[in-house]
């Protein structure tokens, strides 16, 4: 995975849509540009066995018709059955290393992280990419911790400058610079772009102000 493809990585499961149908919400999400999906199918009304498998698959053929990473929450089974290009596991999801040799080297690992020790062991385990966060508050993960704001990037970065960061909770378009300026390679969301009036739209002003913070002046 190259850092550039982490610059807008959109987060959603057939939850967050706020009731549109979730793969036209994806289409268009990829249509305004995000650059990386992540299927996380999460919550009371969570997707199960073959309409999940079913909803993944449906999610993996848009990526791939964009060019775009698809990446499975949590779901080891779910994200090789699939046929994903990658898994996002948090500290609670097993061991990094473990998953890594399962799933082998074609495969994406993110890996989420709470601070430099977290990172650490994540790199040795050969996470692709950590996810820190939640930046700002966040309604998306009722179990959020306390939004952090950059420090936590900031660190991670200047201990392993080599390895990818994607910030996460609670960025939206005017927010996000701070997180690119941190150090981020890029930003991850989901309301802002699931919960948006015209996904597409809000994808490409993300898009724009990612690419802004990442090539000032
Ligand atoms: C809890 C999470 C933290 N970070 C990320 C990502 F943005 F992909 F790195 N995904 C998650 N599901
Ligand atoms: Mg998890």
């Amino acid at each position: 995975m190259n850092r550039e493809q982490l610059a807008v990585y959109f987060i959603m499961g057939s939850g967050n849509t706020a009731g549109r149908d979730p793969l036209a919400v994806l289409g268009s999400a990829l249509r305004g540009g995000v650059t990386c999906f992540q299927l996380r199918e999460k919550g009371p009304g969570a997707l199960k066995g073959e309409p999940l498998a079913d909803f993944a698959a449906g999610c993996r053929d848009l990526c791939r018709q964009y060019g775009v990473p698809f990446i499975v929450n949590d779901d080891l089974e779910l994200a090789v059955a699939t046929g994903a290009d990658g898994l996002h596991i948090g500290q609670e999801d097993g061991n990094a290393a473990e998953i890594r040799r399962r799933i082998g080297n074609r495969m994406i690992l993110g890996v989420s992280a709470h601070d430099v020790n977290e990172a650490a062991a994540a790199r040795s385990a050969g996470a692709d990419y950590l996810g820190m966060g939640p930046v700002y508050g966040t309604r998306s993960k009722p179990d959020a911790r306390a939004a952090s704001g950059t420090e936590l990037i900031t660190s991670a970065k200047s201990a392993y400058p080599d390895l990818p960061i994607v910030g996460i909770g609670g960025i939206r378009e005017d927010n996000a610079a701070p997180v690119i300026e941190a150090g981020a390679s890029g930003v991850s969301v989901i309301s802002a772009i699931a919960h948006a009036g015209d996904p597409e739209r809000a994808a490409r002003e993300l898009r724009q102000a990612v690419r802004e913070a990442l090539e000032p002046g």
